[in-house]
C-alpha cells in the first residue's frame, strides 16, 4: 500500500457512499478489516512503516475527550504530595510521615515517593524496556494476543476488546504473581530482559509491603486483620504494564490512555523524563511534573474498596506529544487473585460509617472488563451500594 495511500485509508470517513455499488462496498469493507489489522499491530509498527503524519481516524477522540493543548494546563509543580521514605523509616518522624500518607490517600490519590533506596533508580528497567520497544516487529509480535487472560500480552490501546477510538499506546503486560513460574515464559530478548525485569517486580514488590504496612497504620488497622493483609501482600497478585507512547502526529486529538483507575491496592509508576500522566483532581486534570527520581504510587479500586471509601482512587489518564516518544512502567499490586475484597471491618460501623462497597473477586474484574459495561462506567462504579 502505498504511504500515501496508507494516510488516506486511515482517516478516511468509515461511511459506504450512498450510490456506491455493491462491489465498491465490498472493497471498502475489505479495506477497512485490512486497515483494523495494520491498527491492531500497534502504533510502534505504524510509525515505523514511516508516512504518518496525520492521526489515523481510528484514533481521533471526539472534541469533549480531547487533552486540551499544553499550554493550557496549569503548572503542578509540588502539588502531588511528596512521601519521603527515610522519614517513614524513622521512628522519630514516622507518626508526622504517616499523616502526610494518610493525607495523600485521601485527598489526592496519588503521591511521590522519594529515598525509595531502588538500586539504580530504576534505570535499569526504563533501558531494557526502551530496547524491547526498538526490537523489530516481528519479535514484539510472537508475544501478542488479544486474550486479556493471557499472562504474557504485548499488545495495543487500551482495551482493545472495547475500544470504540483506538489509544496510541503499545505495551507489554507480565504478571508477576509467582515470578519462578513465569518469568521462563517471559520475552528472551533483548536477553537481560528477564534478569532486569524480575529484579525490578522483586523491588517493587518490596516497596508495595512497605507502603501498605504504613497505610494500615495510618488507617489504624492493627493486630491480625493487618497482618493478614500483609501476608497476603507478600503472595498477592502482581503485574507489570510496560507502556510506550510513541511520538504523535496530532498529540491533541487523542491520548495514550484513556481515564481510568486502576483494580488494585497500589500502582507503582516509574517513568522517564518524558511528561504525559494527568490526574483528576478538583474536577480538572492537572499534569504530574514528578521530581527527578521519585516514583508515583496510587490508590487502585481494591484499596478505595477496602477503606470502605476514606482512601481515593482517582481517574488518570495519559497524553502523549508530538516529538519524544515516551516509557513508563506500571506495577499494579493487589492481594492474591482468589482473595475476595471488601471494606475493612475495623472501618466499617452501621451509625456513622456505613458499608460502601459489595465484596469483590478478581474474576468478576476479568469479566466486567470483557464485557460490554467496560465501554461506559469505571468498575468501581459497579460495585458501590452508596453513590454519594
Ligand atoms: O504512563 C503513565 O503515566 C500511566 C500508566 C497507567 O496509568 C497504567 O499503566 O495504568
Ligand atoms: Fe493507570
Amino acid at each position: 500500500m502505498a504511504i500515501l495511500g496508507l494516510d488516506q485509508t486511515l482517516n478516511s470517513n468509515s461511511s459506504s457512499p450512498r450510490h456506491a455499488s455493491h462491489q465498491q462496498r465490498l472493497r471498502q469493507e475489505d479495506a477497512e478489516e485490512e486497515e483494523e489489522k495494520l491498527l491492531l499491530k500497534g502504533v510502534r509498527h505504524l510509525c515505523e512503516r514511516g508516512g504518518i503524519t496525520r492521526l489515523p481516524a481510528r484514533y481521533v477522540l471526539p472534541p469533549s475527550d480531547r487533552p486540551a493543548a499544553p499550554d493550557q494546563l496549569p503548572r503542578t509543580s509540588g502539588l502531588i504530595p511528596v512521601i519521603d521514605l527515610v522519614r517513614l523509616r524513622a521512628p522519630a518522624e514516622r507518626a508526622a510521615a504517616l499523616a502526610e500518607l494518610d493525607a495523600a490517600c485521601r485527598d489526592y490519590g496519588f503521591f511521590q515517593v522519594v529515598g525509595h533506596g531502588l538500586d539504580d533508580g530504576g534505570r535499569g528497567m526504563l533501558d531494557v524496556a526502551r530496547r524491547f520497544f526498538d526490537l523489530p516487529f516481528g519479535e514484539r509480535a510472537r508475544h501478542m494476543s488479544p486474550d486479556i487472560r493471557a499472562p504474557v500480552r504485548y499488545g495495543t490501546s487500551f482495551n482493545q476488546l472495547n475500544d470504540g477510538v483506538l489509544c496510541w499506546r503499545d505495551f507489554l503486560k507480565l504478571v508477576c504473581d509467582d515470578l519462578a513460574a513465569v518469568v521462563p515464559s517471559w520475552p528472551d530478548a533483548p536477553a537481560d530482559l528477564r534478569e532486569v525485569v524480575s529484579a525490578y517486580a522483586r523491588s517493587s514488590r518490596r516497596l508495595f509491603k512497605e507502603l501498605m504496612e504504613a497505610a494500615l497504620e495510618a488507617l489504624g488497622i492493627s493486630g491480625p486483620g493487618a497482618g493478614e493483609v500483609l501476608a497476603d501482600c507478600d503472595a498477592g497478585s502482581q503485574m507489570l504494564m510496560v507502556n510506550c507512547f510513541p511520538a504523535c502526529p496530532e498529540p491533541d486529538l487523542t491520548l495514550g490512555m484513556p481515564p481510568h483507575s486502576d483494580y488494585g491496592f497500589l500502582t507503582i509508576l516509574l517513568q522517564d523524563q518524558v511528561n504525559g500522566l494527568e490526574v483528576r483532581h478538583d474536577d480538572r486534570w492537572v499534569l504530574v511534573d514528578p521530581l527527578p527520581g521519585s516514583l508515583v504510587v496510587n490508590v487502585g479500586d481494591h484499596f478505595e474498596m477496602y477503606s470502605n471509601g476514606r482512601y481515593k482512587s482517582v481517574l488518570h489518564r495519559v497524553r502523549v506529544n508530538s516529538s519524544r516518544s515516551r516509557i513508563s512502567v506500571a506495577s499494579l499490586h493487589s492481594l492474591p487473585p482468589a482473595r475476595v475484597i471488601g471494606p475493612a471491618p475495623e472501618l466499617v460501623n452501621d451509625e456513622n460509617n456505613p458499608r460502601r462497597y459489595m465484596d469483590t473477586d478478581f474474576a468478576t474484574f476479568l469479566d466486567y472488563l470483557s464485557s460490554a459495561e467496560g465501554k461506559h462506567k469505571s468498575f468501581l462504579q459497579t460495585r458501590r451500594l452508596i453513590t454519594s
